[in-house]
C-alpha cells in the first residue's frame, strides 16, 4: 500500500513538472504571439492603403492564434503514451513544441495522437502504456495507468487505476455539455477520424455519445482538412435552441470556433420560424410531394390568359393574345431559369412583339413608313399601365414568402396546384389564415420556393459576375503586395506567411462585415465543405432535400437514433431516410456503449419503448445507478403541479444541489414551471438559454439530447399518446438523467414500465463496467 503510494506521489512529481513546463510554454507563446501582432500592427501603419489592408490580415491571423492560445488553458495536456521506441508521447489540446522544434507535445487529432484513443492490450499499436492525467487548473491532480505491455506491470513507476472514464462520467452535471477529449473510446474515436468526403451515419442508443462524438469530429475536420473547411464552412444542426445552448461551449474548448450551428427552425437567414404544433400538418408538410406542389405553384403562376386582352398604348390598341403568352412562355421556362429571372426573357420577347404592333398600328395610322427611333416606342410599351398589369398577371415577380403564405391560405389555389398530389384531407388540413407566422414545417418550403423563384433582383446575378471580376483584380494586386510584405515581415522577425487569397478572403470578409460563418449564415445559397446533423432522425424528407442542397459534395456526418424519433414527419430507417438523396451511398457505424443512464433506468426504458412495439437497441450501460426509477402515482390531476414540487425537492436533495429537469407534456409546461417558480423563484428556468439553472421544465421536444442529474417525467402515458402512439418522447425523456428517474402519472403507467421496474429494483448499485 505504501508502496503504491509513493510510486504514485513520485510519479505525480515528474508530471508535474512537466505539464509545468508545458504550461510555461504556452504563457511563451502567448506573449510572443501577442509581441507579432503589436509588430505587424506597428509595420502596416506607415505603409500605403494597400499594406495597411494587408496588415489587418495579418493580425487577424495572429489575433485568432492568440484566441486559440487562450481557450486550450483548462486541461491543456491529458495523456502520455509510453511507446516500444522509449519515447513519452504526450497528448494535448494543441500540438507544442520548444524554440528549437522539439516536440512537447502532440495534438489529439493529429495521426500519432490516434494511438492514444485506439491502442488495446490484444492491438498494441507500438504502445506500452497509456498514461491519463487529470489536471486542476495547472496541476496535475491525479493520474492513472493503462499497461499495453504485460511486460511492463512489473515495472517501477505504474500506477493503475479505477477508470479515467467512470471518474469523468461521475462528475456532476452543470447543464452545458463538456469536451471529451482525455476519454474518447475506440469506437468513439474510429468515428471521429472517418475520412472527410461521402456520408457518414452514425446510429447509437441514448447517451452512447453521439452528440459528443459528432463535435469532436467537427474539430477534428477543421483540424485535418483545415484549408478547404476554413473557406467553406461546416454547418451543424441540432434539433432545438435548448440543445445548442447545451453545446455551444463544447468546440470553444477545442480551440474551435468557426462551426455554424444552427436548429432547423432556423436555416433561413432571415426567419426564426415558430414551432409546429400540429402531427398531421408536419407530416404533410414534411413529404417530397410538397416539392412537386411548390414546383406547380411556380409554374401556375406563369399564366396564360383565357381570351386576347386589349392594350391600350398612348391611344392605340394592341391585343395580346393568348398565343404569344404561350410562346413567350415556353421560351422563357426553356432557358431553365427560375421564375424571377426567366421572367426576364418572358417580359422582353413580349415586349419586343407589342413593340412591333405598335410600330405597324402608328404607321397604319399615318399611312407612311416610321422613321422615328424604335427605342422610343419600345419605351411607350413598357410605360403602359395596360401592358405592365396584362405582363404581370401572366409572370408576376414573386417572393418565396408570398408563393408559399398564397398557396396555403387560398383553397382554391391549393386544389388548383395540388389536386393531383395531395389527397382532400391533406389540402384540407394545410389550410391555414394569411399571413400567420411560418413554422418549422414550412423552412423547406419556403427554401424550395426560393430555389424554383430565383433572385428577385434582376441585377443580382450582374453584380455577382462583377463580384468575381474584382476578386480576380484583388488577387492579382495582392500578391504583388505580398512580395513586399511578407518580406518586411520575416526581416523583422514576424513568422507565418500569407497567401494572396488569405488577404483578399480577409479582406471581403471585412468588406461584408464578417467571418466565413457571418456570410455563410447569412446567404441561402452558400455551400458548405462538410454538414453534422443531431438528431438526424427527426428530420423530413423535405428538410433533408434542404440539408442536401445546403452540401452539394455530399459530405455528411449524420448521427442520430432512430428509436428516439418523434417528429410526425421523421425517419423510420436510415435507409429510408437517405435513399432519395444519396441511394445506398452511405456508411454506417454504430456506438454500442451507454455512458449517460445507469443500468435500471436504461432498461426500464426500452422496455417501455419495446411494449409499443419499438424496435430499440440496447446499449451496454457503463454504471449501474444508485436508485432504480421511482413510479409515484397520483390520484387527482389537480394534485400533480404540488406533487410535481415535492418531488423536485427530494430529488435535489438526492442529487445534492445537481441539475433537476421536469419533463411533460407541453401543455403542461407553462403551469407546472409557474408551481415551481413559486417556491424556488429565479432557480427555476425553461426553454432555451436555462439548462443551468437548478431546476428546467421543459417539453419532450426541447429536451432531446440534454441530460441532467435527475429527471421527473410527467404524465408518461400523454407522453406517448400525443405523438400517435410512438414512444419517441417517453423513451427520450426516460433517458435523460445521469442518476435518478422518477416518474409521476394521474393516469396509471405505460405498458411494460412496472414489471420492468420490478425487475431492475433489485439491482445492487455499484458500478459495471469500465467501458
Ligand atoms: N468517451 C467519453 N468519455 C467521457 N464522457 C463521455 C464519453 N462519451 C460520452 N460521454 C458522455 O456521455 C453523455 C452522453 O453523451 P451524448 O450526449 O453525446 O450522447 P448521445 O448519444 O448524443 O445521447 P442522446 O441520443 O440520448 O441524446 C455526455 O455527458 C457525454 O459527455
Amino acid at each position: 500500500m505504501q508502496d503504491r503510494h509513493d510510486t504514485l506521489e513520485r510519479e505525480l512529481g515528474r508530471e508535474r513538472e512537466y505539464v509545468g513546463q508545458l504550461y510555461e510554454r504556452l504563457d511563451e507563446m502567448r506573449v510572443q504571439k501577442t509581441e507579432q501582432l503589436a509588430q505587424v500592427r506597428r509595420t502596416g501603419a506607415v505603409g500605403s492603403a494597400q499594406n495597411v489592408s494587408e496588415r489587418d490580415a495579418f493580425a487577424t491571423l495572429y489575433e485568432d492564434r492568440l484566441a486559440q492560445l487562450y481557450a486550450v488553458e483548462d486541461r491543456l495536456v491529458f495523456g502520455r503514451l509510453d511507446m516500444d521506441s522509449g519515447e513519452a508521447r504526450y497528448i494535448g489540446r494543441i500540438g507544442m513544441s520548444t524554440e528549437d522544434l522539439q516536440r512537447l507535445m502532440v495534438d489529439w487529432r493529429a495521426p500519432e495522437a490516434g494511438t492514444f484513443y485506439q491502442a488495446t492490450a490484444f492491438d498494441r499499436q507500438g504502445v506500452r502504456r497509456r498514461r491519463h492525467l487529470m489536471l486542476r487548473g495547472r496541476t496535475v491532480r491525479a493520474l492513472e495507468d493503462d499497461v499495453l505491455d504485460p511486460g511492463m506491470l512489473g515495472e517501477d513507476g505504474v500506477v493503475p487505476g479505477e477508470g479515467a472514464l467512470l471518474a469523468a462520467l461521475n462528475e456532476r452535471r452543470t447543464g452545458r455539455m463538456g469536451d471529451i477529449v482525455g476519454t474518447i473510446q475506440a469506437e468513439q474515436d474510429a468515428v471521429i477520424r472517418s475520412p472527410l468526403p461521402g456520408v457518414l451515419v452514425v446510429q447509437g442508443g441514448p447517451g452512447t455519445g453521439k452528440t459528443a462524438v459528432a463535435l469532436h469530429r467537427a474539430a477534428y475536420l477543421l483540424y485535418s482538412h483545415r484549408d478547404r473547411l476554413a473557406k467553406s464552412g461546416v454547418l451543424l444542426v441540432g434539433p432545438s435552441d435548448s440543445f445548442l445552448t447545451y453545446i455551444e461551449r463544447v468546440l470553444p474548448s477545442l480551440g474551435e470556433t468557426g462551426v455554424i450551428m444552427t436548429s432547423p427552425a432556423s436555416l433561413l437567414p432571415d426567419l426564426h420560424a415558430v414551432p409546429e404544433t400540429d402531427p398531421t400538418v408536419a407530416r404533410i408538410k414534411g413529404g417530397l410531394a410538397m416539392a412537386d406542389v411548390i414546383a406547380a405553384a411556380v409554374h401556375n403562376r406563369q399564366r396564360v390568359p383565357a381570351e386576347p386582352r386589349r392594350l391600350d398604348v398612348n391611344g392605340f390598341t394592341l391585343t395580346l393574345t393568348p398565343r404569344q403568352v404561350a410562346r413567350a412562355r415556353d421560351r422563357a421556362r426553356a432557358t431553365g431559369k427560375p421564375h424571377n429571372e426567366a421572367r426576364l426573357t418572358f417580359i422582353k420577347i413580349l415586349l419586343r412583339e407589342l413593340t412591333d404592333q405598335l410600330m405597324q398600328k402608328v404607321e397604319a395610322s399615318s399611312g407612311q413608313e416610321y422613321t422615328g427611333e424604335r427605342a422610343w416606342l419600345a419605351e411607350d410599351v413598357r410605360t403602359s399601365r395596360d401592358v405592365r398589369v396584362a405582363l404581370n398577371l401572366s409572370w408576376m415577380p414573386l417572393t418565396p414568402k408570398k408563393l408559399v403564405d398564397e398557396l396555403l391560405s387560398r383553397s382554391a389555389q391549393l386544389e388548383a396546384v395540388a389536386g393531383e398530389l395531395l389527397s382532400p384531407e391533406d389540402r384540407r388540413a394545410l389550410l391555414r389564415e394569411p399571413g400567420v407566422p411560418f413554422t418549422e414545417a414550412d423552412v423547406p418550403l419556403l427554401d424550395e420556393a426560393a430555389e424554383l423563384l430565383g433572385d428577385l433582383d434582376a441585377s443580382a446575378e450582374r453584380e455577382a459576375a462583377a463580384r468575381d471580376a474584382a476578386r480576380t483584380r484583388d488577387l492579382a494586386n495582392a500578391e504583388k503586395a505580398l512580395e513586399n510584405m511578407n518580406q518586411t515581415l520575416a526581416d523583422a522577425g514576424v513568422d507565418g506567411m500569407l497567401s494572396a487569397e488569405d488577404v483578399v478572403a480577409h479582406n471581403t470578409a471585412a468588406e461584408t462585415a464578417g467571418t466565413t460563418s457571418e456570410r455563410a449564415l447569412a446567404d441561402r445559397t452558400w455551400a458548405f465543405g462538410h454538414v453534422i446533423v443531431d438528431e438526424a432522425q427527426e428530420l423530413s424528407p423535405m428538410q433533408w432535400r434542404l440539408l442536401m442542397r445546403r452540401c452539394p459534395l455530399k459530405s455528411f456526418t449524420i448521427v442520430g437514433d432512430i428509436a428516439q424519433t418523434s417528429a410526425a414527419a421523421g425517419a423510420a430507417s436510415w435507409a429510408q431516410a437517405l435513399a432519395p438523396f444519396v441511394g445506398g451511398r452511405f456508411t454506417l457505424r454504430e456506438l454500442t456503449v451507454n455512458y449517460r443512464t445507469p443500468a435500471q433506468i436504461a432498461e426500464a426504458a426500452v422496455a417501455v419503448a419495446r411494449a409499443t412495439g419499438a424496435q430499440v437497441s440496447e446499449p451496454e450501460a457503463v454504471r449501474v445507478g444508485d436508485w432504480p426509477p421511482l413510479l409515484q402515482p397520483e390520484r387527482r390531476v389537480g394534485d400533480l403541479p404540488d406533487a410535481v414540487v415535492e418531488a423536485v425537492a427530494e430529488d435535489m436533495d438526492a442529487v445534492d444541489g445537481g441539475l433537476v429537469a421536469v419533463v411533460a407534456p407541453a401543455s403542461l409546461v407553462p403551469g407546472l414551471r409557474t408551481a415551481l417558480q413559486e417556491r424556488w423563484g429565479p432557480r427555476v428556468g425553461g426553454g432555451a438559454g436555462s439548462v443551468d439553472q437548478n431546476v428546467v421544465v421543459l417539453d419532450p421536444v426541447e429536451v432531446k439530447g440534454l441530460e441532467f442529474d435527475a429527471v421527473v417525467v410527467v404524465e408518461p402515458r400523454q407522453l406517448i399518446a400525443d405523438v400517435g402512439g410512438r414512444p419517441g418522447d417517453l423513451y427520450v425523456a426516460m433517458t435523460r438523467p445521469t442518476r435518478r428517474l422518477r416518474l409521476i402519472s394521474s393516469s396509471g403507467w405505460p405498458a411494460g414500465l412496472e414489471q420492468a421496474v420490478r425487475a431492475t429494483g433489485s439491482a445492487d448499485s455499484g458500478q459495471r463496467h469500465a467501458g
